[in-house]
């Protein structure tokens, strides 16, 4: 099954779009946690009890893992993520040269890892995205707009035909959906954007991350964000560290939040 019916399948089930990002700061677990073998593991397995039934997905960022324990916590999360029934997008911004590139996509199915979705970065263009783009049971969430300050630095600026860089990649990415796999990273911050990237796409489900830490706009992130109703609205030190001042109480906390995120958007949808 294509990855984005199985999203629409997970969102039905649940009645959400909340997508809860798994981005352990070794530095903000809490204290009681720091002596387990893995305590980034042993984190997002109290995040994930707590959290999952109202979550769409689960969004894992690489940059929380990128060292060896790291790679065995993530890889124990994306196993009981699934134990949950709930697929699993990698932030992993990945692109390179087309033999980079296919190397780069192994870690779709690295070692028994099996990702559902990863995100791409366009910048090099579509060879350098095919190894994902040919998988068609995998979602493959291209960066368009993202929700930073710089953001616009250069996804904004204005090509020869007048349309902004960011349009011009939903454009592209439109292209690139000859297998129903492509979504688009559009920030909740910039919920201008966010209507004029719907209207050039108005089929392509997308994920928008910025609602919670970063402020961004929940309702345009409902309005716009998903296709037929399929899209995922991201929060991740939103609802991961809700309770990081509760000692062990931290993942109820997180569990609320969570729930409390699901009912504030479900207004919009
Ligand atoms: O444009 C983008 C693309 C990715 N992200 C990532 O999403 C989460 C957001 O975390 P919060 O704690 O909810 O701010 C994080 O992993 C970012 O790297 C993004 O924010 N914006």
């Amino acid at each position: 099954m294509n990855f984005f019916d199985r999203l629409a399948d997970r969102i039905a089930t649940v009645d959400s779009v909340v997508s809860v990002g798994l981005d352990p700061d070794p530095a903000r677990i809490p204290d009681h946690l720091q002596e387990h073998d893995l305590p980034r593991w042993a984190f997002n397995r109290r995040i994930i009890d707590a959290t999952h039934e109202h979550a769409a997905a689960f969004k894992p960022n690489a940059a929380f893992y990128e060292d060896p324990d790291g790679w065995t916590a993530l890889r124990e999360t994306v196993a009981y993520a699934h134990g949950k029934d709930v697929p699993v997008l990698l932030d992993a911004k990945r692109a390179d040269i087309g033999n980079t590139a296919r190397k780069y996509a192994e870690l779709l199915d690295d070692d028994g890892m099996d990702i559902d979705a990863i995100t791409v970065n366009p910048y090099l263009g579509r060879d350098a995205l095919e190894p994902f783009l040919s998988r068609e049971d995998k979602g493959v969430i291209v960066l368009c707009r993202t929700s930073n300050p710089g953001g616009a630095d250069l996804q904004g600026l204005e090509l020869e035909t007048g349309e902004p860089l960011y349009e011009r990649v939903a454009a592209m990415a439109d292209l690139w959906n000859g297998n129903d796999n492509v979504g688009l990273v559009v920030g909740a911050t910039a919920p201008e954007e966010l209507e004029e990237v719907r209207e050039i796409v108005p089929d392509i489900p997308f994920l928008v991350p910025g609602v919670g830490a970063q402020g961004g706009d929940a309702e345009a992130a409902v309005e716009y964000g998903l296709a037929d109703g399929v899209g995922l609205v991201n929060s991740s030190r939103g609802i991961i560290f809700a309770g990081e001042d509760e000692g062990e109480a931290f993942a109820d906390a997180a569990g609320q939040a969570a729930k409390r995120l699901k009912k504030r958007l479900n207004r919009y949808r």
